[in-house]
């Protein structure tokens, strides 16, 4: 299996450092510093115990790939660029090779299979950084991060175990899953926080914002009679293959995703795709979400507005939500 990484960042960045140094065969697909800077110099990846540089073979375009039947494409972008990316992958002849979609949120597999026959979901465990062009970091160990595969909607296939078996000789745990939408959905429920975080900083407490969310997401979910894994359920056995660490020498620990969407300037959030999901699943099932819509209107404009983290307190949000946002 070759293993197309389309979304070089922090994410994508720590999976196509880890695959290409285990020598699984990889390529990227980056755009703009990240891009210039792995041309130029390779990928650094920067973990416990480990600084590598890694000259991971990158493109700028799924049509400059010459496309093989062992291909596999990990998605590796946020939310809001997977439409684009995937009109990208039709156009350059993408075919009936398995997409896996390691994301945040439960909308991407669903973009996915519209235009792809075979599309797989990964629950993404892996605290990493997009530090510089070129340089990513990950705080945990002694794995890079654990991820929870399967097919969309559900099962598991050989893509599935081929994939798993590149993931854990790079560095990652991989763990099959007949339902990984179940794992996927529990995983949302933290990421409704990621727009708190971004408001508030990156060590705030999201106090009772973030339990209301996540009280409605539930409250949805049930609804639609979706199932979900309890995402504060700790597992021994996994919680021993990533443990988190809090400083690596000389890496700041920016925060999570969305948090680095800010500090890089992006003038789009993934927020949509996370708490926006959950007011279109509350939308459809007739369960008020008045919460998450307003983290969704907030999120978008935090970005747009070019907010840093921090940029507001508990109190002036909470007044923004019950506001509508
Ligand atoms: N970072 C983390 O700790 C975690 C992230 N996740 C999830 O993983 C996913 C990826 O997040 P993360 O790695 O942090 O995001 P990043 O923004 O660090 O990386 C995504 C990269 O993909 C690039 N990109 C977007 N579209 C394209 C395209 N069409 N072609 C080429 N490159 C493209 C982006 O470019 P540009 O910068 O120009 O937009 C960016 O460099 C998200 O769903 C996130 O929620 C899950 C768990 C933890
Ligand atoms: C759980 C968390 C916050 C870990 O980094 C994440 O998934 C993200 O950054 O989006």
């Amino acid at each position: 299996m070759r293993v197309i990484v389309h979304g070089v960042g922090a994410i994508g960045g720590t999976v196509a450092a880890g695959l290409h140094r285990a020598g699984v065969e990889v390529v990227g697909i980056a755009r703009g510093g990240m891009l210039a800077a792995m041309r130029e110099r390779g990928l650094r990846l920067r973990a416990p115990g480990l600084d590598v540089t890694v000259p991971v073979p990158v493109v700028a375009h799924p049509s400059e790939i010459a496309w093989r039947a062992d291909d596999a494409v990990l998605l590796c972008m946020k939310g809001q660029d997977t439409a684009a990316a995937l009109e990208d992958l039709r156009a350059a002849g993408l075919a009936d090779q398995p997409i896996f979609c390691a994301q945040n949120g439960v909308a991407n597999e669903r973009a996915a299979l519209r235009i792809f026959p075979n599309v797989h979901g990964v629950t993404v465990m892996m605290p990493a950084v997009y530090l510089v062009p070129g340089e990513v970091a990950v705080f945990t160990e002694p794995k890079l991060g654990i991820f929870d595969i399967g097919r969309f909607p559900g099962g598991v296939d050989d893509d599935d175990r081929r994939m798993a078996a590149a993931l854990e000789a790079g560095g990652v745990a991989a763990v099959l899953r007949e339902d990984v939408m179940a794992s996927k959905r529990g995983k949302l429920l933290l990421n409704l926080n990621n727009v708190l975080k971004a408001a508030l900083g990156p060590d705030a407490d999201t106090g009772d914002l973030g339990r209301a969310a996540r009280a409605e997401a539930e409250a949805v979910y049930r609804a639609a009679g979706l199932s979900w894994d309890d995402p504060n359920r700790r597992d021994p056995a996994r919680d021993a293959l990533i443990r988190p660490v809090d400083d690596l020498p000389g890496v700041p620990r920016a925060g999570g995703s969305t948090v680095q969407s800010l500090l890089r300037g992006a003038d789009r959030v993934e927020t949509d795709y996370l708490n926006g999901e959950i007011a279109l699943l509350g939308r459809l099932h007739g369960v008020p979400v008045p919460v998450n819509a307003a983290l969704a209107r907030i999120g978008a404009r935090l970005a747009r507005e070019g907010r840093k983290p921090g940029s507001t307190t508990l109190a002036a949000l909470t007044e923004a939500v019950a506001a509508g946002g």
